[in-house]
Protein backbone atom coordinates (compact mmCIF):
# COMPACT_ATOMS: atom_id res chain seq x y z
CA UNK A 1 0.00 0.00 0.00
CA UNK A 2 1.19 3.51 -0.64
CA UNK A 3 -1.58 6.05 -0.14
CA UNK A 4 -0.24 9.60 -0.32
CA UNK A 5 -1.79 12.51 1.58
CA UNK A 6 -0.47 16.01 0.97
CA UNK A 7 -2.03 18.61 3.27
CA UNK A 8 -1.60 22.32 2.73
CA UNK A 9 2.06 21.99 1.75
CA UNK A 10 4.19 25.05 1.08
CA UNK A 11 7.81 25.09 -0.05
CA UNK A 12 9.80 28.28 0.23
CA UNK A 13 13.43 29.11 -0.48
CA UNK A 14 14.93 32.44 0.64
CA UNK A 15 13.15 35.16 -1.33
CA UNK A 16 10.95 32.71 -3.24
CA UNK A 17 7.78 30.77 -2.65
CA UNK A 18 8.01 27.74 -4.96
CA UNK A 19 4.86 25.81 -4.00
CA UNK A 20 1.83 26.91 -1.99
CA UNK A 21 -1.41 25.43 -0.68
CA UNK A 22 -0.78 22.00 -2.14
CA UNK A 23 -3.36 19.45 -1.04
CA UNK A 24 -3.75 16.03 -2.66
CA UNK A 25 -5.09 12.60 -1.79
CA UNK A 26 -3.64 9.96 -4.09
CA UNK A 27 -4.80 6.35 -3.79
CA UNK A 28 -2.33 3.49 -3.59
CA UNK A 29 -1.11 2.25 -6.98
CA UNK A 30 -1.95 5.35 -9.00
CA UNK A 31 0.28 6.58 -11.81
CA UNK A 32 0.42 10.40 -11.62
CA UNK A 33 1.91 12.56 -14.35
CA UNK A 34 3.15 15.96 -13.12
CA UNK A 35 3.02 18.63 -15.83
CA UNK A 36 3.41 22.41 -15.88
CA UNK A 37 5.66 25.24 -17.02
CA UNK A 38 9.40 25.17 -16.43
CA UNK A 39 10.41 26.27 -12.94
CA UNK A 40 6.97 25.80 -11.34
CA UNK A 41 8.23 23.32 -8.75
CA UNK A 42 7.53 19.85 -10.16
CA UNK A 43 11.00 18.55 -9.34
CA UNK A 44 10.84 20.23 -5.95
CA UNK A 45 7.61 18.31 -5.27
CA UNK A 46 9.30 15.02 -6.30
CA UNK A 47 12.27 15.81 -4.06
CA UNK A 48 9.89 16.31 -1.14
CA UNK A 49 8.28 12.93 -1.89
CA UNK A 50 11.77 11.41 -1.98
CA UNK A 51 12.61 12.99 1.39
CA UNK A 52 15.48 15.09 0.02
CA UNK A 53 13.58 18.27 0.85
CA UNK A 54 11.00 18.99 3.58
CA UNK A 55 7.92 21.16 3.27
CA UNK A 56 8.24 24.61 4.83
CA UNK A 57 4.65 24.21 6.00
CA UNK A 58 2.09 21.41 5.85
CA UNK A 59 2.45 17.63 5.97
CA UNK A 60 3.06 14.76 3.58
CA UNK A 61 2.04 11.28 4.72
CA UNK A 62 2.59 7.90 3.12
CA UNK A 63 0.07 5.35 4.39
CA UNK A 64 -0.83 7.63 7.28
CA UNK A 65 2.78 8.08 8.46
CA UNK A 66 4.75 11.31 8.00
CA UNK A 67 7.48 10.96 5.37
CA UNK A 68 10.89 10.67 6.99
CA UNK A 69 13.28 13.46 6.06
CA UNK A 70 15.67 11.27 4.12
CA UNK A 71 15.30 8.96 1.12
CA UNK A 72 13.99 5.58 2.32
CA UNK A 73 13.96 2.14 0.66
CA UNK A 74 10.20 2.49 0.12
CA UNK A 75 10.92 5.13 -2.55
CA UNK A 76 12.96 4.74 -5.72
CA UNK A 77 13.97 7.50 -8.10
CA UNK A 78 15.01 7.76 -11.75
CA UNK A 79 16.23 11.01 -13.31
CA UNK A 80 16.32 12.10 -16.93
CA UNK A 81 20.10 11.92 -17.09
CA UNK A 82 21.38 8.56 -16.20
CA UNK A 83 22.23 8.10 -12.57
CA UNK A 84 24.29 4.96 -13.22
CA UNK A 85 27.92 4.58 -12.20
CA UNK A 86 30.23 4.57 -15.25
CA UNK A 87 32.99 2.47 -13.62
CA UNK A 88 30.64 -0.39 -12.64
CA UNK A 89 29.20 -3.09 -14.91
CA UNK A 90 25.46 -3.36 -15.52
CA UNK A 91 25.14 -6.13 -12.91
CA UNK A 92 27.25 -4.24 -10.33
CA UNK A 93 25.17 -1.11 -10.94
CA UNK A 94 21.99 -2.96 -9.98
CA UNK A 95 23.54 -4.68 -6.95
CA UNK A 96 24.70 -1.31 -5.65
CA UNK A 97 21.04 -0.21 -5.58
CA UNK A 98 20.53 -2.96 -2.98
CA UNK A 99 23.76 -2.17 -1.12
CA UNK A 100 22.85 1.49 -0.65
CA UNK A 101 19.46 0.50 0.68
CA UNK A 102 20.73 -2.08 3.18
CA UNK A 103 23.66 -0.19 4.59
CA UNK A 104 24.02 3.32 3.30
CA UNK A 105 27.19 3.98 5.29
CA UNK A 106 29.08 0.69 5.03
CA UNK A 107 28.03 -0.16 1.50
CA UNK A 108 29.25 -3.56 0.44
CA UNK A 109 27.38 -6.80 0.97
CA UNK A 110 29.30 -10.05 1.57
CA UNK A 111 28.77 -13.82 1.41
CA UNK A 112 25.22 -15.16 1.26
CA UNK A 113 23.69 -11.67 1.24
CA UNK A 114 25.86 -10.72 -1.71
CA UNK A 115 24.80 -13.87 -3.61
CA UNK A 116 21.12 -13.19 -2.84
CA UNK A 117 21.53 -9.60 -4.10
CA UNK A 118 23.19 -10.94 -7.28
CA UNK A 119 20.26 -13.26 -7.89
CA UNK A 120 17.75 -10.46 -7.37
CA UNK A 121 19.76 -8.20 -9.68
CA UNK A 122 19.74 -10.91 -12.37
CA UNK A 123 15.96 -11.20 -12.01
CA UNK A 124 15.44 -7.45 -12.39
CA UNK A 125 17.78 -7.31 -15.40
CA UNK A 126 15.78 -10.10 -16.95
CA UNK A 127 12.56 -8.10 -16.39
CA UNK A 128 13.95 -5.04 -18.18
CA UNK A 129 15.61 -7.06 -20.96
CA UNK A 130 19.23 -6.33 -20.01
CA UNK A 131 20.39 -9.82 -18.94
CA UNK A 132 22.56 -10.31 -22.01
CA UNK A 133 24.37 -7.06 -21.24
CA UNK A 134 25.13 -7.72 -17.57
CA UNK A 135 28.93 -7.56 -18.00
CA UNK A 136 28.96 -4.34 -20.04
CA UNK A 137 29.77 -0.86 -18.78
CA UNK A 138 27.23 1.98 -19.14
CA UNK A 139 29.27 3.66 -21.91
CA UNK A 140 28.70 0.55 -24.02
CA UNK A 141 24.88 0.89 -23.73
CA UNK A 142 22.39 2.96 -25.75
CA UNK A 143 20.44 5.77 -24.04
CA UNK A 144 17.34 3.58 -23.68
CA UNK A 145 19.40 0.76 -22.19
CA UNK A 146 21.00 3.15 -19.70
CA UNK A 147 17.55 4.31 -18.62
CA UNK A 148 16.44 0.70 -18.23
CA UNK A 149 19.50 0.19 -16.03
CA UNK A 150 18.59 3.25 -13.93
CA UNK A 151 15.05 1.85 -13.54
CA UNK A 152 16.55 -1.52 -12.48
CA UNK A 153 18.57 0.20 -9.74
CA UNK A 154 15.34 1.60 -8.34
CA UNK A 155 13.34 -1.62 -8.83
CA UNK A 156 15.72 -3.90 -6.90
CA UNK A 157 14.65 -2.00 -3.79
CA UNK A 158 11.03 -3.02 -4.52
CA UNK A 159 9.85 0.54 -3.86
CA UNK A 160 6.25 1.29 -2.92
CA UNK A 161 6.61 4.59 -4.75
CA UNK A 162 8.61 5.16 -7.92
CA UNK A 163 9.59 8.76 -8.68
CA UNK A 164 10.52 9.57 -12.26
CA UNK A 165 11.89 12.97 -13.30
CA UNK A 166 11.51 13.20 -17.08
CA UNK A 167 12.89 9.70 -17.47
CA UNK A 168 12.35 9.54 -21.21
CA UNK A 169 13.16 13.16 -22.15
CA UNK A 170 16.46 12.27 -23.81
CA UNK A 171 15.21 9.25 -25.79
CA UNK A 172 14.12 8.98 -29.43
CA UNK A 173 10.47 8.27 -30.29
CA UNK A 174 10.92 4.53 -31.00
CA UNK A 175 12.86 3.89 -27.79
CA UNK A 176 10.31 5.95 -25.85
CA UNK A 177 7.39 3.77 -26.91
CA UNK A 178 9.32 0.63 -25.90
CA UNK A 179 10.01 2.26 -22.54
CA UNK A 180 6.28 3.07 -22.12
CA UNK A 181 5.40 -0.60 -22.56
CA UNK A 182 8.10 -1.65 -20.12
CA UNK A 183 7.10 0.91 -17.49
CA UNK A 184 3.39 0.01 -17.68
CA UNK A 185 4.25 -3.68 -17.33
CA UNK A 186 6.54 -3.06 -14.33
CA UNK A 187 3.96 -0.74 -12.72
CA UNK A 188 1.32 -3.47 -12.90
CA UNK A 189 3.69 -6.21 -11.77
CA UNK A 190 5.28 -4.37 -8.83
CA UNK A 191 2.01 -2.62 -7.85
CA UNK A 192 3.87 0.62 -7.14
CA UNK A 193 2.53 4.15 -7.10
CA UNK A 194 4.31 6.25 -9.71
CA UNK A 195 4.89 10.01 -9.82
CA UNK A 196 6.42 11.10 -13.12
CA UNK A 197 7.42 14.63 -14.15
CA UNK A 198 7.06 15.10 -17.89
CA UNK A 199 7.09 18.01 -20.32
CA UNK A 200 5.20 15.90 -22.82
CA UNK A 201 1.45 16.19 -22.19
CA UNK A 202 0.72 13.34 -24.59
CA UNK A 203 3.10 11.12 -22.65
CA UNK A 204 1.30 12.06 -19.44
CA UNK A 205 -2.12 11.23 -20.82
CA UNK A 206 -0.85 8.00 -22.42
CA UNK A 207 0.70 6.56 -19.30
CA UNK A 208 -0.95 8.02 -16.23
CA UNK A 209 -4.14 7.34 -14.30
CA UNK A 210 -4.10 10.96 -13.11
CA UNK A 211 -2.62 14.15 -14.53
CA UNK A 212 -1.60 16.84 -12.02
CA UNK A 213 -1.01 20.24 -13.62
CA UNK A 214 1.13 22.69 -11.61
CA UNK A 215 0.92 26.44 -12.20
CA UNK A 216 0.78 29.77 -10.42
CA UNK A 217 -2.68 31.19 -9.80
CA UNK A 218 -1.35 34.44 -8.34
CA UNK A 219 1.35 36.51 -10.00
CA UNK A 220 2.85 39.80 -8.83
CA UNK A 221 4.95 41.22 -11.71
CA UNK A 222 6.86 43.40 -9.21
CA UNK A 223 7.77 40.39 -7.04
CA UNK A 224 8.06 37.21 -9.13
CA UNK A 225 8.98 35.07 -6.09
CA UNK A 226 6.09 36.23 -3.90
CA UNK A 227 3.68 33.45 -4.87
CA UNK A 228 4.19 29.78 -5.56
CA UNK A 229 2.59 27.28 -7.90
CA UNK A 230 -0.11 24.86 -6.85
CA UNK A 231 -2.04 22.04 -8.50
CA UNK A 232 -4.44 23.84 -10.82
CA UNK A 233 -5.88 20.71 -12.44
CA UNK A 234 -6.19 17.30 -10.86
CA UNK A 235 -7.55 15.12 -13.66
CA UNK A 236 -8.37 11.51 -12.88
CA UNK A 237 -8.45 9.43 -16.08
CA UNK A 238 -11.43 7.30 -15.07
CA UNK A 239 -11.04 4.59 -17.73
CA UNK A 240 -7.43 3.92 -16.65
CA UNK A 241 -8.36 3.93 -12.96
CA UNK A 242 -11.13 1.42 -13.72
CA UNK A 243 -8.65 -0.77 -15.63
CA UNK A 244 -6.23 -0.55 -12.68
CA UNK A 245 -8.93 -1.72 -10.27
CA UNK A 246 -9.64 -4.80 -12.43
CA UNK A 247 -5.96 -5.77 -12.86
N1 LIG B 1 17.73 24.09 -3.46
C1 LIG B 1 17.16 25.18 -3.97
N2 LIG B 1 17.44 26.41 -3.49
C2 LIG B 1 16.86 27.52 -3.97
N3 LIG B 1 15.94 27.50 -4.97
C3 LIG B 1 15.64 26.31 -5.51
C4 LIG B 1 16.21 25.10 -5.04
N4 LIG B 1 15.68 24.06 -5.75
C5 LIG B 1 14.83 24.62 -6.63
N5 LIG B 1 14.79 25.96 -6.48
C6 LIG B 1 13.95 26.90 -7.25
O1 LIG B 1 12.63 26.40 -7.22
C7 LIG B 1 11.97 26.68 -8.46
C8 LIG B 1 11.33 25.42 -8.98
O2 LIG B 1 12.33 24.52 -9.45
P1 LIG B 1 11.96 23.05 -9.96
O3 LIG B 1 13.25 22.44 -10.45
O4 LIG B 1 11.22 22.34 -8.92
O5 LIG B 1 10.99 23.37 -11.18
P2 LIG B 1 10.44 22.41 -12.31
O6 LIG B 1 8.99 22.67 -12.42
O7 LIG B 1 10.85 21.00 -12.04
O8 LIG B 1 11.22 22.96 -13.57
P3 LIG B 1 11.65 22.25 -14.95
O9 LIG B 1 10.37 21.85 -15.61
O10 LIG B 1 12.37 23.34 -15.69
O11 LIG B 1 12.53 21.10 -14.58
C9 LIG B 1 13.02 27.28 -9.39
O12 LIG B 1 12.85 28.67 -9.43
C10 LIG B 1 14.33 26.93 -8.72
O13 LIG B 1 15.30 27.90 -8.97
Amino acid sequence: MSRLSVRNVWKEYPGQVVLERLSLEIASGEFCALVGPSGCGKTTFLRMLLGEESPTRGTIELDGKPLVAEPGPDRGVVFQRYSVFPHLTVLQNVIIGREFERSPFLGKLFGAKRRAAEEEAEEVLNEVGLSAHRAKYPAELSGGMQQRLAISQALIRKPKVLLLDEPFGALDAGTKSQMYELLLRLWAEYKMSIFMVTHDLKEGFTLATRVLAFDKVRIDPQAPGAYGATVTYNLPLEDKIAAMAVA
